[in-house]
């Protein structure tokens, strides 16, 4: 069967993300008890959560971007990361293919430089400045800035936060064939159940500090609108969102 976009088959080989009884707190306060996830090479996975949930905490933690993260398990993440923010975080002091290029030593990656924003649509565009880019476009330098460190995972943290609901369908779209293309394992922090159904083959739900719900999304869900709908009631309600009619469960 043809692969659809955002629904890769990942390999039937060992995770490349792989993390046990992960816990963080701030100030005595738990924000992360108890975290095990595994994520295969190719791997899509959405993980939505409240406000406050712990999802950037998170994120962090995988990336390496904070050093207090406590478990007394493993934290197993690939050395190629790139991370994805909601906001670009490109440096206004440098050109764009200067920003996308950074840190990276390697002699070719200028030429990689420039052939990712070709990828992401921006060819042409290496010499502006950031300022002059829109927010759907510096959005994309961001995800050209990621592809050119050729990664194997891929942490995004609601990438497409700050967008226009037309821009940000047309990022999902671009998300979706940049790892059709170079397969990296994907998390993706997100607050749009839409988001996450649409892009991804698993999503979890994190709440309490754990992994409240994992849902394996099936590669043709696009065709399926009753288990799209069902999928959609059930993160909704893990979520603590309940639609007119519906009840909350007794308690
Ligand atoms: N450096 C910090 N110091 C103190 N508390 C922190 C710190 N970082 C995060 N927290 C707290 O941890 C909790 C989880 O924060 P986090 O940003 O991970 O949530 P989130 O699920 O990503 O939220 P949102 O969806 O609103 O972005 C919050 O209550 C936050 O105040």
């Amino acid at each position: 069967m043809a692969q659809q976009p955002g629904q890769l088959s990942p390999e039937k080989s060992e995770p490349i993300v792989s993390i046990s009884r992960l816990a963080r707190s701030f100030d005595g306060r738990q924000v992360l008890s108890n975290i095990n996830l595994t994520i295969k090479p190719g791997e899509f996975v959405a993980l939505l959560g409240r406000s406050g949930s712990g999802k950037s905490t998170l994120l962090k933690a995988l990336a390496h971007l904070d050093s207090q993260v406590a478990g007394s398990g493993a934290l197993r993440v690939p050395e190629n990361c790139a991370v994805a923010f909601q906001d670009s975080r490109l440096l206004p002091w440098l050109r764009l293919l200067d920003n996308i290029v950074l840190g990276e030593r390697s002699r070719n990656s200028r030429s990689r430089g420039l052939q990712a924003l070709a990828e992401v649509g921006l060819g042409g565009r290496e010499n502006d400045w950031p300022n002059t880019l829109s927010g759907g476009e510096q959005q994309r330098a961001a995800l050209a800035r990621c592809l050119v460190r050729q990664p194997a995972l891929l942490l995004a943290d609601e990438p497409f936060g700050a967008l226009d609901a037309l821009t940000r369908l047309n990022m999902q779209a671009l998300l979706q064939q940049l790892c059709l293309q170079h397969q990296p394992a994907v998390l993706l922090v997100t607050h749009d159940v839409d988001e996450a159904i649409s892009l991804s083959q698993r999503v979890i739900v994190l709440e309490n500090g754990e992994i409240a719900l994992e849902l394996a999304i099936e590669p043709d869900i696009h065709q399926l609108p009753e288990v799209r709908q069902q999928h959609r009631q059930r993160l909704l309600s893990a979520l603590g969102v309940y639609s007119v009619g519906s009840s909350p469960p007794a308690h």
